[in-house]
């Protein structure tokens, strides 16, 4: 019998668990999903080939699993089951919280991070790092049942703080996707800032972002993911987002969609510049079809829905790429979910709408950004301690040198019960 997602992450931690402790419990707690990060120490610290062992006094994983929200009470189960919340042993500061990534492959990256550890202050209070909306809406159910106090910060906060981690820590974490070729984009850390994040998770979050801590919500649309999933299963009947998605990818939307074609005879407008393939109105033929949803197959309809979607926010990115002079557009969100139609889509719109001027990029975590944030919000006075350059210059040379450009065929996802294998050293 096919095993359950909430039974993979428990089978899986279970072997973890036996050899390690965990500590370090972050969730971010959206309209949709759940998402959920901890560090999970092994024992013993071990050698390690970068020269740096002598100050090895962590070696661990960051693991990220993630629920869906109206099931709350599962992740709530889960948290308590493996005692995600008390911290392993012994709840540890972290100080002065450096990660770097040493290595990375398609299913694991190895990080390493310069931390000093203390044990907490004895408290009888223990507090758990929480971002997204649920961090207010179920702080008093968490409290009740885990016994935990929420800590609550900031989505915004979060997202940024993540989305920074990401791009300056880790290896091979950006790439760009257009016609079915996959790209990793090399970061200059110096040159990061500034860009502009769309967080496409339930709704969508524009935020400029100029630096650590320094950025602006510019804009956010209420046509997001939750949009896409909600009419979608009314639509089509489908009783998941990934059986949704999957339906998708075999639909063909010009069943519905009114083209430029159908209104012009079969002719581009070219004096406008619109192919007779463009889509001119999304769902368009269904005024005119004389059918009822029964007459369209599920897939064109969810193909249909996903072009819709894609494209409205990549065209809402785009202008407000514009009108913030910004080059480069990162989109990050659950929506995504490395689904090459997506990201196809929005790329395609952007490249057509800034005439090659903008970049769509995606993220390799892109589900994990808030909850990084708050993760690394258990010591903010550190991170910012953190020399940026220095991140970069302890990164392995490895075959796949960054400044250079790599092709390579789209990775499965990698958001699901992923984890980061983790050394963590003294400063
Ligand atoms: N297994 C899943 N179940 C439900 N939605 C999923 C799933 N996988 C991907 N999604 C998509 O991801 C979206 C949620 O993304 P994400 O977790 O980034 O946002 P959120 O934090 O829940 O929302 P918000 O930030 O608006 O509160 C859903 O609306 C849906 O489109
Ligand atoms: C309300 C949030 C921030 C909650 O995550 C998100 O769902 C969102 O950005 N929605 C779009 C709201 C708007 O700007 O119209």
């Amino acid at each position: 019998m096919e095993k359950t997602e909430g039974e993979i992450i428990r089978a899986k931690l279970d072997s973890d668990q036996s050899q390690s402790q965990i500590s370090h419990l972050a969730l971010d707690i959206g309209g949709s999903l759940i998402k959920l990060v901890y560090f999970s120490k092994n024992n013993g610290s071990s050698d390690d080939d970068d020269g740096n062992n002598k100050h090895l006094v962590l070696q661990g994983r960051l693991h990220f699993a993630k629920f869906e929200t109206c099931k709350i009470n599962d992740c709530i189960e889960f948290i308590r089951s493996k005692k995600l919340h008390f911290g392993g042993d012994a709840i540890v500061k972290l100080e002065q919280l450096s990660w770097y990534f040493i290595s990375s492959s398609t299913t694991s990256l190895k990080v390493h991070s310069g931390v000093r550890l203390h044990d907490a202050p004895a408290s009888d209070k223990i507090l758990v790092k929480a971002t997204g909306g649920g961090a207010y809406k179920f702080a008093d159910l968490i409290k009740e049942k885990l016994g935990i106090v929420v800590e609550k910060e900031d989505e915004m906060d979060c997202l940024v703080a993540g989305a920074n981690f990401l791009l300056k820590a880790v290896h091979q974490e950006a790439f760009t996707y257009m016609d079915g070729q996959k790209e990793f984009v090399h970061i200059d850390i110096n040159d990061l800032y500034p860009y502009l994040l769309v967080n496409i998770g339930s709704g969508v979050s524009m935020i400029k972002v100029d630096g650590d801590g320094k950025f602006e919500r510019i804009s956010g649309t209420s046509v997001g993911g939750g949009t896409f999933w909600g009419l979608g299963r009314l639509l089509t009947k489908c009783k998941s987002f990934d059986e949704l998605l999957e339906l998708s990818r075999e639909g063909n939307n010009r069943v519905i969609d009114m083209l430029v074609g159908d209104i012009y005879g079969g002719v581009d407008y070219s004096k406008i510049g619109l192919l007779s393939t463009a889509i001119a109105s999304s769902f368009g033929k269904a005024i005119s079809d004389n059918k009822e949803l029964e007459d369209y197959k599920p897939e064109d309809v969810a193909r249909s829905l996903l072009r819709l979607i894609s494209n409205n926010i990549g065209q809402i990115a785009y202008l407000n790429a514009l009108q913030f002079g910004l080059k480069r557009i990162f989109f990050a969100g659950f929506f995504i979910r490395g689904h090459a139609y997506t990201m196809d889509t929005i790329s395609v719109g952007v490249h057509f709408w800034s005439k090659g001027e903008a970049k769509a990029m995606f993220l390799r975590h892109e589900g994990f950004l808030g909850s990084l944030g708050a993760f690394m919000s258990y010591d903010k006075h550190g991170l910012d301690d953190l020399s940026t350059h220095q991140l970069v210059q302890r990164f392995p040379v490895s075959g796949t040198n960054a400044g250079e450009k790599i092709c390579c065929p789209l990775v499965g996802d990698l958001n699901d019960n992923d984890s980061i294998e983790c050394g963590v050293y003294a400063a």
